[in-house]
């Protein structure tokens, strides 16, 4: 529970979303301690507002920055330079800022703050809805203790907890930031493929979940190297043996590893672009 602070979203996306409703849902702060901002779209704070119970201040964005202990920058890299500049002058040192902002590092957001507010960049991903994220996290000037323990229950509530070094948050943005949405991808590919085989939708749609379900239960829960569980399911010559020689003629395994070597060079452009160069 983190009692008597005030966190504000900047930004109120997907992302924002995610964080905090595993904030509310695992009880760690009550829904008036939570207030949300965005650029203009006001339908979207009243539906936070009516499905969150937290507040929306739409008139007096600038006050609700103000007033927050922990801010939660959740918008667009593309955004990020022009949102820090509005609200600058309305921040202080003694607030945490803490970044989902694929790319932009933590230099680059105090250089836009122009003060030595703590911040921590981190990398969530959208599974944070059910408590599942897998977060990376890194920790730029002037954090402290206190901040990487407010900061760790804050995603803590929404899974996993990753602590490493800046350089590596390219690479987890490649690898669980978006993760998600590859798997997403080979469940979309295994529903057709069931279909194609003869099939309905609906139960192709069951079949992959309880299948893909099970198999990362079973990854967690036996701890085994993912290829000795795959050669327990591939008999000599049988039918696992067939499909997973023509995934391999499909060149599968270089195709994983490129889209994440893609995403993270993304996730370095993007930096890139719109970090500042040090
Ligand atoms: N979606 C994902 O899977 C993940 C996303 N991320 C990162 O999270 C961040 C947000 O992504 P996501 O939630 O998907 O994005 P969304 O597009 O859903 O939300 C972006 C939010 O930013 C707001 N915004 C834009 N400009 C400003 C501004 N100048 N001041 C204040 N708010 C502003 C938008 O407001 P308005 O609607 O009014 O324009 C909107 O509420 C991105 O940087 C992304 O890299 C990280 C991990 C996973
Ligand atoms: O696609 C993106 O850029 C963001 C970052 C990680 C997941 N979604």
């Amino acid at each position: 529970m983190i009692e008597n602070k005030k966190i504000c979203f900047v930004g109120a996306g997907a992302m924002a979303e995610a964080i905090l409703s595993g904030l509310l849902d695992h009880k760690i702060v009550k829904p008036g301690q939570i207030t949300v901002t965005n650029k203009e779209d006001r339908f979207r704070l009243d539906e936070l507002v009516y499905n969150f119970g937290v507040v929306a201040d739409r008139t007096q964005t600038y006050s609700s920055i103000q007033q927050a202990d922990i801010l939660i920058l959740a918008m667009k890299p593309k955004d990020i330079e022009k949102a820090l500049l509005d609200i600058r002058e309305w921040t202080r040192p003694d607030q945490l800022f803490l970044s989902v902002v694929a790319g932009v590092s933590t230099a680059t957001i105090s250089h836009f703050l122009g003060h030595a507010a703590p911040v921590i960049r981190t990398m969530p991903n959208t599974s944070a809805i059910v408590g599942l994220s897998a977060t990376g996290m890194c920790l730029g000037d002037h954090v402290r203790d206190e901040h990487v323990r407010l900061a760790r229950t804050i995603f803590e509530s929404i899974g996993l907890v990753f602590i490493t070094e800046e350089e590596k948050l390219d690479a987890i943005t490649g690898l669980s930031g978006s993760g998600p949405a590859y798997v997403y991808y080979l469940v979309e590919a295994m529903i057709k493929g069931g279909m194609d085989v003869g099939l309905s939708y609906e139960d192709a749609r069951k079949l992959t979940l309880q299948t893909v379900l099970g198999a990362a239960t079973m990854l967690s829960e036996t701890g085994e190297d993912p290829a000795v569980l795959r050669e327990k399911v591939t008999s000599p010559n049988g039918t696992t043996a067939r499909g997973l020689d023509t995934l391999r003629s499909y060149q599968f395994e270089q195709a994983v590893r490129e889209c994440i070597r893609q995403a993270t060079q993304r996730s370095k452009e993007l930096g890139q672009m719109f970090s500042i160069q040090k």
